[in-house]
């Protein structure tokens, strides 16, 4: 139901100023203040619920093509102004090449900036700069290079994949992603019912859709959203019903949906109260259940588990093409800590596990520190591990296969069908 203030938000009637001045607080929220969009909810609250969309869609595409409007906008700049006042630039050249009428857009940003006490002075170099920066023609901007990602993320991913590879990366984060579907019941048939592609892994790919939460058998529960790329892990651990399985970083919970859909008794643990409401929230909608704990995974005691998954806090290097901020909000300086905490949780995940026990570990990064690395290292610390080779099943692709074990996924494959997610995953087992 409608929080009050959602019923009491309308669509703005002017002239798509509201969502366009959401729009650039997000933008300035993130590349200012250096804080994910998934951190900045608050600065939507206020608008109707299209309004809040369209901020959004603004804001991320903003991002996303941040790099060309730089170029569009560096030879009408004399001197760089603040921040904020380039992000208004940015926002209005974005929405420009996106086809929104010129005039429109000029005068929504000049509006921005005129309306801030702070920042009046820069109304009429605003609106001196886009009134030619606007006039892009779709085709060259089509032209310009894909945006590249910044250089503390580029070096090591191309150290790590080449550069051609992070070429085909970059691509892949500037043309966004679809809509991933898991079924809880066979993915041939929901295919149907949402009109969408059923992928050889299993999940249900949408490129055009509106409102998710209006797709047929969403408030029924028949599917969840879920990158096809995140869906691969649990199908490589293969849970059986009945079995005993401990998710130990949770939250939102799309690999407890999988686990509890194919029958396992499933204990969902997170660190955090607020993210496990949406585990809950998740379980309810699909019909299903888990035991949901709310703890520290690093000092979790109960033991004798069939099997674990360690989907573990990451960079979230993989996810970019969704969360195009990531890249502007962080600089790889909190990374280390991340290293030294998965792999403590590995440690700590495997003592937990029965004999024979299963210990499914991936992370949504692309960096083989988050998963090569950690897979090569845990092996040297248990040398009892094996990593289980990945099964026959026709559904995994030759380069998929990662060097050591596991599964090697990154944005740049099915560069045909709509790309996917990076992730790295891999099943070790405990002898018995
Ligand atoms: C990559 S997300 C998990 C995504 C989830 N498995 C899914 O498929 O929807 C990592 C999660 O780890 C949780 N986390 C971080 N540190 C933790 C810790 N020490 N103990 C338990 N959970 C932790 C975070 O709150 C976050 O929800």
């Amino acid at each position: 139901m409608a929080s009050p203030r959602q019923t009491d938000a309308r669509p703005t009637d002017d002239n798509g100023l509201a969502p366009r001045r959401a729009a650039w607080q997000l933008l300035n929220g993130v590349t200012s203040e250096k804080r994910l969009l998934s951190e900045l909810d608050g600065t939507l609250e206020k608008l109707a619920p299209e309004d809040r969309a369209r901020a959004m869609r603004l804001a991320v595409a903003t991002l996303r093509a941040s790099g060309r409007a730089d170029r569009i906008l560096k030879p009408h700049l004399r001197k760089r102004p603040p921040e904020i006042v380039m992000n208004a630039l940015r926002l209005g050249v974005v929405e420009a090449a996106g086809g929104a009428p010129a005039h429109g857009v000029v005068n929504a940003c000049v509006s921005l900036v005129g309306d801030s006490a702070r920042l009046k002075t820069f109304r009429g170099m605003v609106n001196a700069v886009l009134r030619k920066a606007v006039e892009i023609e779709p085709a060259e901007w089509d032209k310009l290079p894909v945006p590249n990602l910044p250089k503390w993320l580029r070096r090591p991913l191309s150290a790590a994949w080449g550069d051609r590879t992070v070429q085909r990366i970059e691509h892949a984060h500037f043309a966004g992603a679809p809509l991933d579907l898991t079924a809880k019941g066979d993915p041939a048939v929901l295919a149907e019912q949402v009109s969408g592609e059923l992928l050889p892994t299993g999940s249900v790919r949408l490129s055009d859709y509106g409102q998710v939460s209006a797709l047929p058998g969403y408030a029924d529960g028949d599917w969840w959203v879920q990158d096809a790329a995140a869906a691969m892990p649990v199908r490589l651990l293969d849970p059986q019903p009945g079995e005993r399985i401990l998710d130990l970083c949770a939250a939102p919970g799309g690999k407890t949906l999988q686990l509890a859909a194919a029958g396992a008794e499933v204990t969902a643990l997170d660190l955090s109260d607020s993210r496990l409401a949406r585990v809950r929230e998740n379980l309810d909608r699909c019909r299903m259940t888990a035991n949901i704990v709310a703890a520290d995974a690093t000092t979790f005691e109960e033991d004798g588990w069939d099997a674990i998954v360690l989907d573990a806090p990451c960079s979230a290097t993989g996810t970019i093409r969704r969360h195009p901020d990531l890249p502007f909000a962080r600089d790889g300086s909190e990374y280390f800590q991340l290293f030294e905490l998965q792999a403590r949780l590995i440690d700590h995940a495997i003592g937990l596990l029965k004999p024979g026990g299963r210990l499914l570990y991936c992370t949504c990064s692309l960096l083989p520190d988050e998963g090569e690395a950690q897979l090569e290292e845990a092996l040297e610390r248990h040398p009892d591990l094996a990593v289980a080779p990945l099964p026959e099943a026709g559904w995994i692709e030759a380069e998929w296969h990662a060097d050591g074990g596991g599964l090697r996924l990154r944005p740049d494959f099915w560069s045909e069908r709509g790309g996917m997610d990076g992730f790295f995953a891999a099943v070790l087992t405990k002898p018995g």
